[in-house]
């Protein structure tokens, strides 16, 4: 184990453990906001990861960038060459349906995607089920319980576009129960399974694809407390 290729973290500089949001300046923020003792272990490429601790347990926090290709790299990496175990995303994303409003929490049980590394990894064969680590969710769910948190939990479209010239699918999606869309979950899932380990995707509602209401870039920089609050109380539940 040592430095990798997008990583500048020496061996041991990353904790087993690791938050991860897409935004290197929102790891900036959990860093700064929540970690003692957080040290900056990697810039490469301004994707800025952290480590620190969290009541006693050491936990870091790593940018992933958007969009699966950036992310798997990232997640590869943790997993590979730093010895990751479990992976918490917590990102944005825009809600698909009526129920959510903006700033809601999401827990993404299960991620549908139209990425095509999947169907690259499977020769096409199979449409592989990308799934949470089901000790994760309920610990996540047991946390937010505790915090009196309403948290949705079900399942999430990760897409490959982020501007889409088939909005109509938004809709099918969510009469097929989907809550949300980002763009990332689907290659996190699968890759900790590849890795045998274990990964959650934790959400805040920062657009709303059905009424148009959104939120600033900088809420989604510094805002969020309560999704990385569950995810912290969750990796301490955990440890
Ligand atoms: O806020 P992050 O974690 O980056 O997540 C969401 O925001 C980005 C798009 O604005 C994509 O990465 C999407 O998954
Ligand atoms: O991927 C994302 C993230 C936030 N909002 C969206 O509409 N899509």
């Amino acid at each position: 184990m040592g430095m990798s290729t997008h990583i500048g973290a020496k061996p041991g500089e990353i904790a087993p453990r690791v938050l991860l949001p897409g935004d290197p300046l929102r790891a900036k923020w959990i860093a700064e906001t929540y970690l003692e003792d957080a040290k900056c272990y990697s810039n490469v490429r301004n994707m800025f990861g952290f480590t620190g601790t969290y009541h006693g347990v050491s936990v870091s926090v790593q940018g992933s960038g958007m969009g699966m290709p950036s992310a798997s790299i990232y997640y590869h990496e943790l997993l590979s060459d730093y010895g990751a175990r479990v992976l918490i995303r917590v990102g944005s994303c825009g809600a698909l349906t009526e129920e959510l409003q903006l700033r809601d929490v999401v827990a993404a049980s299960a991620s549908s995607t139209d990425s095509a590394m999947n169907r690259v990894r499977f020769d096409g064969l199979i449409d592989y089920a990308p799934v949470a680590s089901f000790e994760l969710l309920r610990k996540a769910v047991d946390v937010a319980a505790d915090k009196e948190l309403p948290m949705h939990v079900g399942q999430v479209f990760a897409a490959d576009a982020f501007y889409t010239d088939r909005p109509d699918l938004f809709d099918r999606l969510a009469a097929y129960g989907v809550l949300a869309v980002e763009m990332e979950s689907a290659a996190l899932y699968t890759l900790a399974a590849r890795f045998r380990a274990r990964a959650l995707t934790l959400l805040t509602v920062s657009d709303h694809i059905k009424t148009g209401a959104s939120t600033s870039s900088h809420e989604r920089e510094q805002t969020f407390a309560h999704m990385v609050e569950v995810a912290l109380d969750t990796v301490v539940a955990d440890a």
